[in-house]
């Protein structure tokens, strides 16, 4: 498990840093911009098949008409590849992939999110556990926490679900997250790698990525386009202009502000 896991990190990251390494070396590629699924990214960025799907509308066919995008339906088929994926790896070395939250407090906004990421584990046949730790817990025991999740070698990736109540350095705690288990890419060496030409992150943030997810499979090209990014949150915003630096032409944040492109 552990050695299909780095072979599959590897392969994944040395796509990342071939690509980039195209954008450095060469001045033009900065303007043209490589296509995105050239990018990194793991299971589906670089073995996606784009013969296989129709898109759902092709943008250029309707220049400035929106267009919703189908997202149900697309998180239909990644689960179902993901299942097979995990379905795969459990008939050829017995194992599955294994994820722990560590959630704190009893917000209304965490518990479903929280609920609905375990659910998605299930359906996908991945194994879950879960810390829940009451709203006045020390950060020791946020870190203990982790400490466990860290030594368990049926956990894979681990997430902090996010807000943290105030009392608690949300910074201290997340840079404590072991890099190869930060499965939200929030620890600042995946974060700050994400932004570094030459750099690999191990993970990348999932909101961002499933913003270019929808993108990808719905046959928007993202290359040499314009894009505006609004708010910039490192959650959201930040990573994925960020990402969007690889392909769109000028990508820009908007903070609190109406922008029109
Ligand atoms: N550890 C983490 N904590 C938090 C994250 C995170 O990625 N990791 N993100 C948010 C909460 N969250 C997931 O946990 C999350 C919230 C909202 C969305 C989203 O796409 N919202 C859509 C609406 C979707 C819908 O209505 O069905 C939107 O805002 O347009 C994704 C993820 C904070 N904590």
């Amino acid at each position: 498990m552990t050695l299909l896991y780095k072979s599959l990190s590897r392969r994944v990251l040395l796509t990342y840093a071939a690509m980039k390494r195209r954008i450095t070396t060469d001045a033009h590629q900065i303007l043209v911009s490589p296509p995105l699924k050239s990018i990194d990214f793991p299971d589906i960025w670089t073995s996606f098949s784009f013969s296989d799907y129709s898109p759902i509308t092709t943008l250029y066919d309707t220049p400035q008409t929106a267009t919703v995008i189908d997202g149900r339906a697309i998180a239909e088929e990644i689960t179902s590849g993901i299942t097979s994926e995990v379905r795969r790896m459990k008939n050829s070395i017995g194992n599955v992939p294994g994820l722990a939250v560590i959630m704190v407090g009893q917000g209304r906004d965490s518990q479903t999110y929280v609920r609905k990421k375990l659910g998605a584990c299930e359906e996908a046949g991945i194994q879950s556990k879960i810390s829940t730790l009451p709203d006045n817990c020390t950060e020791d025991q946020v870190l203990n926490a982790l400490s466990c999740f860290h030594e368990d070698p049926s956990i894979h990736g681990i997430l902090v679900q996010l807000p943290l109540p105030q009392h608690l350095d949300e910074g201290k705690i997340l840079n404590s997250v072991q890099l190869e288990k930060d499965v939200d890419g929030f620890h600042p060496i995946n974060m700050g790698n994400l932004a570094m030409w030459g750099r690999e992150p191990l993970f990348l943030p999932c909101t961002p990525k499933g913003c270019i997810e929808l993108l990808i499979r719905s046959g928007v090209e993202i290359s040499g386009k314009k894009a505006v990014v609004i708010g910039r949150s490192n959650i959201v915003g930040l990573p994925t202009s960020l990402l969007l630096q690889f392909s769109a032409e000028a990508p820009c944040y908007c903070q609190r502000c109406a922008c029109i492109y």
